[in-house]
Parts: structure tokens; sequence; C-alpha cells
């Protein structure tokens, strides 16, 4: 098999999306966006041994290659269109391709997202996917524009992927969501991107980022999106997850739910006076959306908790430290 076939084999899927004039196949892509949309693009790399275990299911990273991205595009509000894959790979290895592949298409599929062109290389393993969408210009969900007093909302739960990671890498090889350390590793595996809920948001939230470097250190981006911001987190209100409270080996909420990374929830800022409609649009959105705590004027982050108050450092994940 060379680089054409594989491409025709696992990369051209028969059905043309909406609005593709032309798709895989040519020097580029022609994409149509619905009239008075803009289009909203994202890329995000996962490289093998950095983003995912070399030994995870390569259905699985052919899905969460593409749910980092999807959960970018909700993050600003966007219903998601288009991607792009551009794949280096140390061989070919078609049992590899035929499983990333299937789970990439089936995420695709379920979100309604046409796979439109990409790229083929010999190399590590390193898969990048450029994501597009398209919103509306006055529902864009940006990062910028958080003030003292907004309610700060996140989706689902945290920490459940960082605890699969720490599964994973003592040799837990347990699938499958009916027992805890199944749950946590598939949430390390396949994250589902929070796309109704940054819908929902979107026209509402005042500001809103995803969280994939830890609730702390994206939190503070959304904090660097005004002056001089600060919040206070409620340790009891954090969302934890009955396998996450299984699992904890910390005090509650735990390292993990802070600052662990590979959460992608969303985090929102909801100004006062828009919290009732707000809490409204996004009550039927099946990952569940919980206040956490507010912003402040003062530039730290406090958890309150048990009557005591912490200061806690942004950190989270970061490539060159
Ligand atoms: N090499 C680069 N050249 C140009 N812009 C970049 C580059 N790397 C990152 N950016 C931009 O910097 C901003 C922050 O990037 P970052 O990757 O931290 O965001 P993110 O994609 O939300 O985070 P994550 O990758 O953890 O999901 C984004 O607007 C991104 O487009
Ligand atoms: C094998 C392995 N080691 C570590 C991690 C944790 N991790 C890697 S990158 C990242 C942040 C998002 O990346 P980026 O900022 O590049 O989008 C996180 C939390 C993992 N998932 N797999
Ligand atoms: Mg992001």
């Amino acid at each position: 098999m060379d680089e054409f076939q594989l491409i025709r084999s696992y990369f051209q899927p028969d059905a043309r999306g909406e609005g593709v004039v032309l798709g895989v196949g040519d020097d580029a892509a022609l994409l149509q966006p619905a009239p008075g949309q803009l289009l909203v693009t994202c890329v995000d790399t996962l490289v093998a041994g950095v983003h995912f275990p070399e030994d995870a299911p390569p259905d699985a990273v052919g899905h969460k290659a593409l749910a980092v991205n999807l959960s970018d595009l909700a993050a600003m509000g966007a219903r998601p269109r288009w991607f792009q894959l551009a794949l280096t790979l140390p061989e070919i290895d078609e049992a590899w391709l035929a499983a990333f592949s299937s789970g990439l298409h089936r995420l695709a599929a379920e979100q309604d997202v046409a796979l439109v062109g990409g790229d083929t290389t010999r190399g590590p393993l390193t898969i990048t996917v450029q994501a597009m969408g398209e919103v509306a210009p006055a529902q864009a969900l940006r990062r910028t524009g958080a003030r003292a007093g907004d309610r700060l909302y996140v989706t689902g739960t945290l920490g459940d992927a960082a605890q699969g990671l720490a599964l994973w890498q003592r040799g837990v090889r347990s699938a499958g969501g009916d027992d805890p350390a199944g749950f946590l590793i598939d949430r390390l595996h396949r994250p589902t991107p929070r796309m109704a809920a940054g819908r929902a948001a979107a026209g509402l939230a005042r500001a809103a980022i995803d969280i994939s470097d830890g609730l702390l250190a994206d939190l503070g981006h959304l904090l660097e999106g005004g002056e001089g911001l600060g919040a206070v987190l409620q340790a009891d209100s954090l969302p934890l997850s009955p396998a996450y409270r299984a699992h904890c080996e910390d005090s509650l909420p735990g390292r993990a739910a802070l600052s662990g990374g590979d959460d992608y929830e969303l985090l929102f800022a909801v100004a006062p006076e828009n919290e009732a409609a707000f809490q409204t649009a996004l009550q039927h959105v099946p990952a569940g959306c919980t206040c956490i705590g507010w912003i402040t004027e003062d530039s730290a982050i406090t958890l309150q908790g048990d009557g005591k108050a912490q200061v806690l450092t942004r950190q989270g994940y970061q490539h060159f430290n």
C-alpha cells in the first residue's frame, strides 16, 4: 500500500458534507460557509507519548484527535462543520489505520463534520487536526471579557482523565464504562466534546474557555482576559464523578481535578444579570453545568472549603518546563 492508496482506503469517505464544494483529492478544499456566519478555525496536534500513551487503543487516538479540536470549537460557541487531518506515521500498519480511522469517522459522523483534506507523511507518530465551524458574529464566545462578580460555571466533571492517565501508567487496562477504573480511563482516551453546552451558552456567557491544561491553568487564561482578576472556587461545589471520588488519594477535590489536565470540559464566566437565562439554557445539556465560584478583583485564585481559604497557583500542563 502506498501513500495514495492509504488516503483512498481510510480517509476518503464517500459522503459529501454540506457546504463542501470540493473535498479530499485536490490541491486544497473549497468550502462554502453559511451566509452571515463567521468561519471559526482551530488546530491541535497530538504526539505519541506526549498527548496519548504509545499503547493507547488506536480507535481512541482517532477519536481524541478530533474531539480535542471540537472542544475548542465548542468553547467558541461554534457549530462544527469540516476538518482536515495531517497524519505522520512511522510505517503503514493497516490494523492500526483501520481502528484509528474508525474512531475518527465515528465521532465525525456523530457530530456531522466532514473530512475535507489533510496531509500524510512518514515520521514519529503525530496527528494534527484542523477543525472549522461557524458562529453568528454576536454569538461567538471568547476568552476575554470576564469581569469581577461574574459567576464561574463548568460542564461535566473534573479530574477524571488525569486519574485515568495515572491508572494507565500504573498498568491498569480496564476498558468500558462500568467499573470506576474503566470509566476514568475512558475519560482520558475518549473525551466528549461539549458541543451542546457551547452552543447553548453562546450569546449568554461573557467569556469561555475549554479546559485542556487543567482547571487552574485555563481559569488563569480566562482571568488574564480581564484586568488583574482573581477567583474564589468553592471546594464543595467542584463537580467530581463517583469514580474520581473512589480513586482520589489526596484530600478532595485533589490535585487532578484542579490542575490535572485533559478534562475537555468548558468553563464559562456568566454576568449576574444573565445567570437565570444561562441556567435555563444549560439545564438540559447532557453533561450538566455546575457553578463552582465567582470572579474577584483581587488577583489570587482562592479555594474555600472546610472553613479555610487556600491560595492556589495557576499551575497546569505545560510542554516546556
Ligand atoms: N505556533 C503558533 N503560531 C501561531 N499561533 C499559535 C501557535 N501556537 C499557538 N497559537 C495560538 O495561541 C493561542 C493559544 O494556544 P493554545 O494551544 O494554548 O490554545 P488551545 O488550543 O486552546 O490550548 P490546547 O492546545 O491546550 O487545547 C491560540 O489562539 C493559538 O491559535
Ligand atoms: C502520555 C501522556 N502524558 C501526558 C498526558 C497529559 N497531557 C499531555 S498534553 C496535555 C495538555 C493538552 O495538550 P496541548 O496543550 O498540547 O493541547 C496533557 C494534560 C497525556 N494525555 N498522555
Ligand atoms: Mg482550547
